[in-house]
């Protein structure tokens, strides 16, 4: 069973209950900062991930949970503080890296290569274990040995149909979808997700809530949401950063009744809704 239990706290004296406890969070962040030349992005955020959970980070636009979510994947390098995975220090580690002890994130629509097909893709992402493009054009024969397990990955997606289409003709939320599944082919143990439902219509938000809601399963998932309302169906946990602070940490409805948090980032009407 898992320990469900994520705290983050920006003051000095605070300990979190899991810390107090002796149990290592699956991913922390101390002191953790980022400049960009002399306009501090993110700024001494402490975090701690339970292993299990769903944790989101949330804020205003330009709060510094990009910024955050691409330190943690080692997608930009911070200007002081320390990273965690399982109590192992991965600051300054490269993506690869990174992703090779088990923290991986959706990759962007960018990187998909729009003639491949979505079982090609996941096939690719096998092989290459994440680095899609590996070897690709000499590889062709050896994907069959994936096929099996591609085909798991795009039915647990919800792309079994559509698995021989090619990737641009897919439409914008099964491409998300695709993007998911090549992440899972990682077997991350925490799986990070920059705004899985941005742009999406009302059935595909909800088809992507009940999508992460299966494949959390056995797994830790951190991520960048603005939907509120996915926020509130998704997360255990809800970091509030503001200025590249965080603001507020707790449960989704604490932290929704919480003054500061409606003050500062959801307005009432939101908070209502
Ligand atoms: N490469 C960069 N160079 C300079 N400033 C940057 C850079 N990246 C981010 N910033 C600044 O850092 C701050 C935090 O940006 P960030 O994108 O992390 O916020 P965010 O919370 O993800 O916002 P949004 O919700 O709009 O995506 C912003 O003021 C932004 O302008």
């Amino acid at each position: 069973m898992w320990l469900i239990d994520i705290s983050t706290n920006t003051h000095p004296s605070y300990v979190s209950p899991m810390r107090h406890q002796g149990v290592e969070p699956v991913l922390s962040t101390h002191m953790l900062t980022r400049d960009f030349r002399g306009f501090r992005a993110v700024d001494g955020v402490d975090l701690a991930v339970a292993a299990g959970t769903v944790h989101a980070l949330v804020g205003p636009n330009g709060a510094g949970k990009t910024t955050l979510f691409n330190l943690l994947t080692g997608f930009l390098k911070p200007t002081s503080g320390r990273i965690e995975v399982a109590g192992r220090d991965i600051t300054g580690l490269p993506p690869e890296r990174i992703a090779g002890l088990g923290v991986a994130r959706s990759f962007q629509i960018t990187s998909l290569f729009p003639q491949l097909t979505a079982r090609e893709h996941v096939e690719l992402a096998l092989q290459g274990r994440g680095r899609l493009g590996w070897q690709f054009w000499r590889s062709a024969k050896l994907l069959g040995r994936y096929r099996e397990r591609a085909d798991e990955l795009l039915a647990m997606v919800g792309l079994e149909e559509l698995a021989e289409v090619p990737s641009d003709a897919l439409p914008y939320g099964r491409k998300r979808a695709l993007e998911l599944a090549l992440a899972l082919a990682l077997e991350p143990d925490v799986l990070l997700l920059d705004e899985p439902t941005a742009g999406m219509g009302l059935e595909d938000v909800d088809r992507t809530v009940e999508l992460v809601g299966r494949v959390r399963a056995g797994r830790t998932v951190v991520l960048v949401e603005h939907n509120m309302s996915v926020v509130g169906r998704l997360a255990d946990r809800v970091t509030v950063l503001q200025a590249g602070r965080v603001l507020a940490e707790g449960p989704y409805d604490e932290v929704r009744a919480d003054p500061r948090v409606i003050t500062a980032y959801l307005g009432a009407a939101d908070v209502a809704g």
